[in-house]
């Protein structure tokens, strides 16, 4: 499904992703963890077709990526740090207007039904500006997800989100992936990624660490662990 051949991104004089090899199969649940600034928001805009790579390849169902507006492009769902909301806009009508840009046909009943668990049925005619930052998210969540898109890209997605919107969250990631849809989620958040993901990818200094598959005998301890690894990467 997804593919990254050697991928490198520099910025000025500065290599962010070193040489990122990693294939991810349809329907898989990746976690990418790692420290601050260790290029794993980098590695998924280029995933994304957001930014373009320095060198090496990014296929996705086997096609070469290009650089799209990503935001057109029906089989991809991303969740950035930016909500690619409008602010003066409602939900409503924000989700509507996405609607159209991936030109579903009937796009209210979805609406109507995202709305509703996300919880902002009483908010749903209100501009987005007037919102907290968990319910910006929880509506920028509703949008990524909106056109049912094979393949979800979510950086951060708990930001933001308290508990209740947590569980909301992880019921809505196994109930994606119920359907087939690979995700792959940039994360902070151990306890609430090990609900959810199947793989574990760590980046450190721009290159990936660690990969492991968090199988059913992995405890959060374990996965603790091989975060904190401590691996000498030359530069
Ligand atoms: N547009 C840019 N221009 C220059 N440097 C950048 C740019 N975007 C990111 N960087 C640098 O690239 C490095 C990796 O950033 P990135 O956002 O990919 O890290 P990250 O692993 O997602 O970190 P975090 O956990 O803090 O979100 C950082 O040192 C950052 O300052």
């Amino acid at each position: 499904m997804i593919e990254t051949g050697n991928l490198t991104k520099a910025m000025g004089e500065k290599l962010i992703v070193k040489d990122v090899s990693l294939t991810i199969g349809r329907g898989e649940s990746v976690a990418v963890l790692g420290p601050n600034g260790a290029g794993k928001s980098t590695w998924l805009k280029l995933v994304a077709g957001l930014i373009r790579p320095t060198s090496g390849t990014i296929s996705i169902n086997g096609k070469k990526r290009k650089q799209d507006s990503y935001l057109q492009q029906k089989d991809l769902g991303y969740l950035g740090h930016q909500s690619f909301l409008y602010d003066q806009f409602s939900p409503y009508e924000n989700l509507m207007y996405y609607a159209k840009l991936y030109g579903m046909k009937h796009p209210q009943k979805r609406i109507d039904e995202l709305i509703e668990r996300i919880n902002l049925t009483y908010f749903k005619h209100e501009p987005v500006r007037s919102f907290s930052r968990g319910m910006v998210q929880r509506t920028a969540i509703a949008r990524a997800i909106l056109h049912e898109p094979e393949l979800l890209l979510l950086d951060e997605p708990h930001t933001g989100l308290d508990q209740q919107s947590k569980a909301w969250f992880s019921a809505m990631v196994q109930d994606v992936k119920r359907n087939g849809t690979t995700v792959v989620m940039v994360t902070h958040e151990f306890d609430q990624m090990m609900n959810v993901c199947d793989r574990v990818v760590v980046f450190r200094n721009g290159r990936v660490t660690e990969d492991a598959s968090v199988s059913a005998a992995t405890s959060l301890t374990e996965v603790k662990e091989l975060y904190d690894k401590q691996q000498v990467v030359l530069a």
